[in-house]
């Protein structure tokens, strides 16, 4: 049994080799001839599966190890007769992350600050933690949620529009259907907007109307940007990079762990898929321990400055949006190189102020 993965995807390389032959190539390479006599598919967004790369082959089974999957045409897959599995809420924690220094990194008392999470599946449930965790007030929005659950959970957008200081997005990227979701932040969106409130995008560049936010930005009627995906990625518009505050190449999923969770959850739906029971509980065996996992705060500085240090030591925000700044064409290479990144649980916080220490063990750091 063959199987072509993408080349970029951690922790995989010779797990899969004993029950298959497996062939790595770079996702956004992967062609026709490639998947003719492949059994499987385990993929990352850069691949399109669609009807031109797989009518003809012999491919049964596609896991791609992202949590979107815009990249897979589900109606030619099923016309196809191929089945498909992606990898839901395997990089959660790891937006989760890109969100709280996103939000540290404003140096500002956030508690009472209102964050509005529009999306409010796996990611977006773990940024209302994060807010949570801040003492912020957080608004969430749901449509198809709050469609199949009721109740007062899930506000209308427009209130969230009206009344966040930060707006998050958080949905899959949906053309059609009942909530479709591209250029859902227009420019009547934009418009609508709390005056100095903060746009954020960690979803699909698509969602966000990149020319209307330019204009936003330039015409200064919203109070900023934070952009990790990019329309038209990885081509982006190097005006409206200029013009955001903190501008990073669709990394705010790229935790190692989260990658890891990724990587097994492909490895398992291909176990699955092909009665292998030896890889159905397959996980990495361990990560890599980060450089310095003791982080010390100084409980005299100001509660935001300390949030922020513990926030930017478990992950520097900073140096993703100075490299992309750098050097915008070689978006896909910084995602292709991109270094070891641990999430909160693993590091440790010693000193700080008790309320700081409070909102940390939320996000999930431990507390020495
Ligand atoms: O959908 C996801 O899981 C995330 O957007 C993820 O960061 C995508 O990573 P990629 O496959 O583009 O490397």
């Amino acid at each position: 049994m063959k199987i072509v993965a993408d080349d970029k995807i951690p922790f995989l390389k010779g797990v899969l080799e004993p029950f298959f032959e497996m062939v790595y190539l770079p996702g956004g390479k992967i062609g026709p001839a490639d998947v003719r006599d492949a059994d499987a598919l385990i993929t990352r967004t850069r691949t399109r599966c669609d009807r031109a790369l797989l009518a003809g082959s012999k491919v049964g089974f596609i896991a791609t190890a992202t949590i979107g999957f815009d990249h897979i045409d589900t109606a030619a897959l099923r016309e196809l007769g191929i089945d498909w599995t992606n990898a839901p809420g395997c990089n959660a924690a790891s937006v989760a992350q890109y969100l709280a220094c996103v939000l540290a990194d404003f140096r500002i008392p956030l508690a009472g600050k209102t964050l509005g999470v529009v999306g409010v599946g796996n990611v977006g449930s773990r940024v209302v933690r994060v807010g949570e965790a801040f003492g912020m007030r957080v608004l969430q929005c749901d449509p198809p949620r709050a469609e199949r659950e009721g109740g007062s959970r899930f506000r209308p957008l427009d209130e969230l529009v009206a009344e966040a200081d930060f707006l998050t997005f958080h949905v899959p990227l949906e053309r059609g259907g009942g909530h479709p979701t591209f250029h859902l932040a227009d420019a009547a969106l934009l418009a609508a907007m709390k005056p100095g409130a903060v746009l954020i995008n960690t979803s699909r560049g698509e969602v966000v109307d990149g020319s209307a936010l330019k204009a936003a930005l330039q015409a200064g009627s919203i109070g900023g940007a934070v952009l990790d995906v990019w329309e038209h990625e990885p081509e982006i518009d190097l005006e409206l990079l200029e013009l955001v505050r903190l501008g990073t190449p669709h990394i705010a999923g790229y935790s190692t762990d989260g990658k890891a969770n990724g990587t097994a959850m492909s490895v398992q739906a291909v176990g699955r898929h092909f009665g292998v029971i030896e890889y159905t509980g397959w996980t990495p065996y361990s990560l890599p321990v980060p450089e310095q996992p003791l982080i010390r705060l100084d409980a005299a500085l100001p509660e935001s400055e300390q949030l922020s240090a513990a926030c930017r030591a478990s992950y520097d925000i900073r140096f993703d949006d100075a490299q992309l700044r750098a050097d915008p064409a070689g978006f896909e290479r910084q995602r292709g190189n991109y270094r070891i990144r641990r999430e909160p649980p693993a590091y440790r916080i010693e000193g700080g102020a008790p309320v700081v220490r409070t909102a940390l063990a939320k996000l999930g750091f431990q507390l020495a």
